[in-house]
């Protein structure tokens, strides 16, 4: 196996010829990989960008084998870098200068000012020009001094490897995220990430330990802690069944975490199961702070109310707030106490209608007070005519009374009365017995991520075999994975940037806030004036569909369709939701869409089956408050109709007013993500139209299926005539 460029690694559409050319010129070759190892190199290593030679240690000359010569340029600086002898980001010194010992030689052009030392350092220019602060202070870590191992995740914007520090032998996450032709606002949220990472130091947040910034690649490289399972995979074992002691051990170290980011001043705003890894010795950290943002708690500051996974998200975001602050972190972490207690997510809602009505259902709709303090930009719309009870006590009734009463507080309709993640800790849930088991005594599960890679790797391997063989148009499929889990929509903020992708617009996660440097120092983010969600956000007829991580073709299917579908994760992950319709993320299998319906439904019956609570009553707390629902939706869609046309009617003072807060204008109507006003003016009628709508989406994405089966089984065979030996492994 030769050793890849990452820069080529996952590239889709990648070409057999290139690659082979690419292999051949890279002489750069590192220690000798292991069997199923390669050594991660970047166009970089051992050589400027600009051609011009480097001087390297003694210990790096042991493994680069190409030999470098001087091609004496006039303006040269030497800079010397120190070797990373730690598994923590060196620390830039302030002028870059000399440091003795053991050290690796250089020598750049060096531009004025701190860009000019940035870039001196190693750092590209793409990157200190949009994203100097982030990396203030830091210098890159070499490309080379990694291993890339198995790929281990795929998000939205990153792919996610695990890779060996071959300076300490550590076993690291490497997230990478590429840019579009560099766009400087993808690096500025990137940056946000970063920077918000970098102020972060808690046993229960993941850790960044540095970044490699490939000169010659638009991608950026997060080295992280390994974490080898999220939460959510872990609650999607078959049979999994929390015990009390094991669910305090987890929710306490959630809380721990958030109550450092919040004193730090970051919001997380998509916390859910799958957004918390674990690791093998129990320890749990928050991660993917893709979403989050600084805040301050005293000075206010318009923030998206466009993020959150739909399931986890607090009803004054579903309600367009635009200030806000850690509450929204409080009620994702409610859902998830009770979706560990319940074994099911209590709250699946499909659409941004349907999550509120589901959340006003179980919690409660907020006191006439609240709507008339707090102004939200929909409440005209979804301000129900008659309130509704809460009645989350009798639908839990089987909770330990501890745990409901957290819950109680956590899931608080009205976000001031939710209390702080500090506050949660001294509950009595925490303190009476049984208390938090020790996170060492969490069973030892085999890990799932590496699990996942072989299994994905395996099929893949399968199906080249089954296209070389002319059998292309078959699926080979094993079968799916036993699971309670199911998929949640994603946050909005994310969807919103998929179809800006495919759009070519830049591709923030949360694209209606920009990321100022300037105002890390907790000022938070603010509203770019012409890109708010609303204003540049879609408009769409149909349905905010859930099923996650169907991937750009599924994605773009959707948007032929016009349906707008969130791809994405619940405590129940999407890997474990793949796992089950066999699809891996980021695929569009067709089981998938046609499964999905079904899927749901039979997660549902089985989760009942699992779970410990609902053997003792809380089956029938839930079909009670299913029952209820069909009349209920019709009441409160005839409501929203009656909201939605009076609303219209008064669109242009409405608009005026909520155009400052970042919703719509008479000119740039309010957009939603989920139908205010369904087809046939009823709830079900809506749901008809769903499936209708889903059918069509599988129909085409059939018979896309079909023809780019064809395609790649004819460019696997032109392959196997180019390169008969070929494994077909050819890196990650
Ligand atoms: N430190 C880590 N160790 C192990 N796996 C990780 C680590 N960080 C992320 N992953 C895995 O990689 C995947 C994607 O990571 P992440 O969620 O950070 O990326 P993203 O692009 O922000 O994704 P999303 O679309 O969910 O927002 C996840 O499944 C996660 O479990």
């Amino acid at each position: 196996m030769g050793c890849i460029n990452s820069k080529e690694g996952d590239t889709a559409g990648y070409n057999g010829n290139q690659r082979e050319k690419r292999l051949r010129k890279s002489s750069r070759r590192l220690v000798a990989p292991s069997r199923r190892e390669e050594v991660l190199v970047e166009a970089d290593s051992g050589r400027g960008n600009d051609g011009r030679e480097r001087l390297i240690s003694k210990s790096q000359e042991n493994v680069l084998s190409t030999p470098l010569s001087s091609d004496g340029e006039k303006e040269k600086k030497l800079v010397i870098e120190k070797p990373i002898t730690s598994s923590h980001q060196r620390h830039a010194t302030s002028d870059v200068g000399v440091n003795r010992g053991e050290q690796s030689l250089r020598i750049l052009n060096v531009p004025n000012g701190i860009e000019g030392q940035q870039i001196a350092a190693g750092w590209p220019s793409w990157l200190t020009a949009v994203a100097g602060e982030a990396i203030k202070g830091w210098l890159p870590r070499r490309a080379d001094s990694f291993e890339k191992l198995d790929k281990i995740g795929q998000g939205t914007y990153s792919s996610v490897y695990k890779a060996r520090d071959l300076e300490t032998g550590k076993i690291v996450a490497l997230k990478k995220v590429r840019f579009a032709n560099m766009d400087p606002e993808s690096v500025r949220f990137m940056a946000r990430e970063i920077h918000i990472l970098r102020r972060l130091d808690h046993p229960n947040v993941v850790k960044l330990e540095g970044l490699i910034a490939p000169r010659m690649s638009s991608s950026l490289y997060l080295v992280l802690e390994y974490m080898d399972h999220d939460l959510a995979g872990l609650a999607s074992i078959p049979g999994q069944k929390f015990t009390e002691p094991q669910i305090k051990c987890f929710m306490q170290q959630l809380l721990r975490g958030l109550e450092h980011c919040h004193s730090r001043g970051v919001l997380h705003r998509d916390i859910k199961g799958s957004n918390l890894l674990i690791d093998t010795n129990g320890i749990l950290r928050i991660a993917d702070f893709g979403l989050a943002t600084f805040f301050h708690p005293d000075r206010k500051q318009p923030l998206t109310s466009r993020v959150v996974t739909l399931w986890y998200r607090p009803p004054e975001l579903l309600l367009g707030a635009t200030e806000y602050g850690v509450a929204v972190d409080l009620w994702s972490t409610g859902c998830i106490l009770a979706e560990l207690l319940a074994g099911r997510p209590i709250m699946p809602g499909r659409t941004e209608v349907e999550q509120l009505h589901k959340i006003f259902k179980l919690c409660g709709s907020p006191s006439e007070e609240y709507w008339r303090k707090s102004r939200l930009p929909h409440a005209t719309i979804f301000k129900p005519q008659h309130p509704y009870k809460r009645c989350l006590a009798e639908v839990f009734k089987e909770f330990p009374s501890p745990a409901l009463a957290l819950l109680d507080v956590l899931l608080a309709i009205e976000p001031e009365h939710r209390g702080t993640a500090a506050s949660a800790l001294q509950t009595k849930f925490f303190t009476t017995i049984p208390v938090a088991c020790d996170p060492s005594s969490l069973p030892k599960y085999p890990p799932s991520k590496e699990l996942d890679a072989k299994l994905r790797e395996e099929e893949a391997r399968r199906q080249r075999a089954a296209a070389i063989k002319g059998r292309g148009h078959e699926s080979i499929r094993r079968e799916p994975r036993d699971s309670k889990a199911v998929p949640a929509p994603d946050a909005n903020a994310e969807l919103q940037a998929s179809l800006q992708k495919r759009q070519a617009l830049p591709n923030p996660k949360s694209s209606s806030e920009i990321y100022n440097p300037e105002e890390d120092t907790g000022s938070g983010s603010s509203i770019h004036p012409s890109r708010g969600t609303a204003q540049n956000g879609y408009s769409h007829s149909g349905p905010l569909i859930h099923p996650g991580a169907f991937g750009s073709s599924w994605t773009k299917k959707v948007k032929e369709d016009e349906i707008q579908m969130a791809p994405g994760q619940a405590l129940g992950s999407t890997r474990a939701y793949m796992q089950r319709l066999h699809v891996p993320k980021g695929g569009s299998d067709l089981s998938t869409l046609s499964g999905l319906v079904a899927a749901r439904s039979k997660n549902d019956r089985e989760s009942s089956t699992h779970s410990h609570w609902q053997e003792q009553g809380l089956s029938n707390s839930y079909s009670q408050l299913d029952s209820a629902e069909t009349s209920e939706k019709q009441e409160w869609t005839h409501h929203l109709l009656d909201r939605q046309s009076s609303s219209h009617k008064k669109g242009d003072k409405m608009g005026g007013k909520e155009s400052t807060t970042g919703y719509g204008s008479k000119k740039h109507r309010i957009h939603y993500s989920g139908p205010l006003m369904p087809p046939g003016g009823n709830f079900d009628e809506m749901l008809k139209e769903h499936e209708k709508q889903i059918q069509q989406a599988v129909r085409k994405a059939q018979v896309d299926k079909a023809k780019s089966k064809k395609n790649y089984s004819e460019k696997a065979q032109f392959e196997a005539l180019l390169f008969p030996g070929r494994n077909g492994n050819s890196g990650v």
